[in-house]
């Protein structure tokens, strides 16, 4: 069989899936890489990721593929779509099997751990000047995404040609709306920051607070991110699209969201561990709570949600207790300087 494709996606969870699942349903062949060769087995027997998205069938032009240097030999467009945990380690991977015409997009959504720093600065580390690097964010749920169901993304990146033939992949008038966009920090920063406004509205719910209290922190988190975003170079007005309110919007208020689960579970009560175990997918908010709240503090940004949320991530106070820390706090006005 020949060994091309229009893009290869490294990362066989529900969003590499449901992605490579988007683009073949283009008509793109696509070529879909996961590091555990029996899952891998498993979706070229079953014809379905099983183990992420039930009962949706893998179209015809998406190849599972169990060798990363053949994943990347078969195309230039490289589709990251790993937790941000392992971001810099599927990158040192691949570093070597690039092909030299090479461009890099990724779809995953948090900073580096420890560092705090975005995915472009660990991509550019890692890879060098060489490629075109690119963002896609928004909210997207993969099992919506990957039936078929009308979506709607943001594209940023270092390179108009890059974006523009990206669009084209993964444009489908019937299915998914995608957007360009020219700010590649705001995108990045948006998927990031959400995760962590998300676990504080699944949190409310499961103390049993109300709509009320859920869109006040929709609402006060899209201050916090617009606050930092500022703070990184990003503009105000992206934060108000599909990678700012958008992303916080669905993932605050549906429990397709791993991070609001993991908030639901914490509010009724259960440990961080046992909420993680139960969900047994990525939960990006929390590792990234840490790394939100660090980088606000070097950057002297108040994000008073985010320094809650990580009060009970990491350093035993209950979601009770943040809830009470957030109401008392001084009573202010509702502008972005406060
Ligand atoms: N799911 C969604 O709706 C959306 C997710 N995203 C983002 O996409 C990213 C991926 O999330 P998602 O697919 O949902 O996560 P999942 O938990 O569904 O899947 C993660 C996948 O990454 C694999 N993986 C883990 N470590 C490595 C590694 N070292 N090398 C290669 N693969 C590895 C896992 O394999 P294994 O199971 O073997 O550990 C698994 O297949 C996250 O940043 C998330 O925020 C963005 C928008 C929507
Ligand atoms: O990013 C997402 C939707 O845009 C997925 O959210 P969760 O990671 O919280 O499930």
């Amino acid at each position: 069989m020949k060994n091309t494709a229009d893009i290869t996606v490294l990362g066989a969870g529900s969003y590499g899936t449901a992605l490579a699942i988007s683009l073949a349903s283009n008509g793109h062949r696509t070529l879909l890489w996961g590091h555990n060769p029996e899952h891998i087995a498993n979706l070229k027997r079953d014809r379905a990721n099983e183990a992420f998205l039930p009962g949706i069938a893998l179209p015809d032009l998406l190849i599972p593929e169990a060798d990363l240097a053949t994943a990347l030999a078969a195309s230039n467009n490289v589709l990251v779509v790993v937790p941000s945990h392992v971001f810099g380690t599927v990158l040192e991977q691949a570093k070597p099997l690039l092909r030299d015409d090479a461009r890099i997009i990724w779809a995953t959504k948090g900073l580096e751990p420890e560092t705090g720093r975005l995915l472009q600065e660990v991509a550019r580390d890692i890879v060098g000047d060489k490629y075109p690097l690119a963002v896609l964010s928004g909210p997207t749920f993969a099992k919506e995404l990957a039936a078929g169901l009308p979506t709607a993304i943001s594209i940023a990146g270092t390179d108009v040609t890059f974006i523009k033939d990206l669009v084209e992949l993964l444009h489908s008038p019937k299915r998914l709306r995608v957007y360009e966009n020219d700010d590649f920090i705001g995108l990045q920063l948006g998927g990031a920051v959400k995760n962590v406004i998300a676990i504080s509205a699944g949190m409310s719910d499961g103390i049993g607070f109300g709509a009320n209290a859920r869109t006040a922190l929709i609402t006060r988190g899209l201050v916090e991110l617009t606050r930092l975003g500022e703070a990184m170079g990003a503009k105000a007005s992206t934060f108000m699209g599909m990678a700012g309110l958008g992303d916080l919007v669905l993932t605050c208020t549906d429990n397709q969201s791993r991070n609001r689960r993991f908030g639901l579970a914490l509010g009724k009560g259960q440990g961080v561990e046992e909420a993680q175990v139960e969900i047994g997918q990525v939960v990006e908010g929390y590792r990234n709570t840490k790394e939100v709240y660090a980088l606000a503090n070097r950057l002297g940004v108040e994000m008073p949600i985010t320094e809650q949320v990580y009060k009970v991530l990491y350093q035993g106070g209950t979601p009770h207790e943040a809830a009470i820390a957030l109401l008392g706090r001084e009573q202010k006005s509702e502008t972005l300087a406060d």
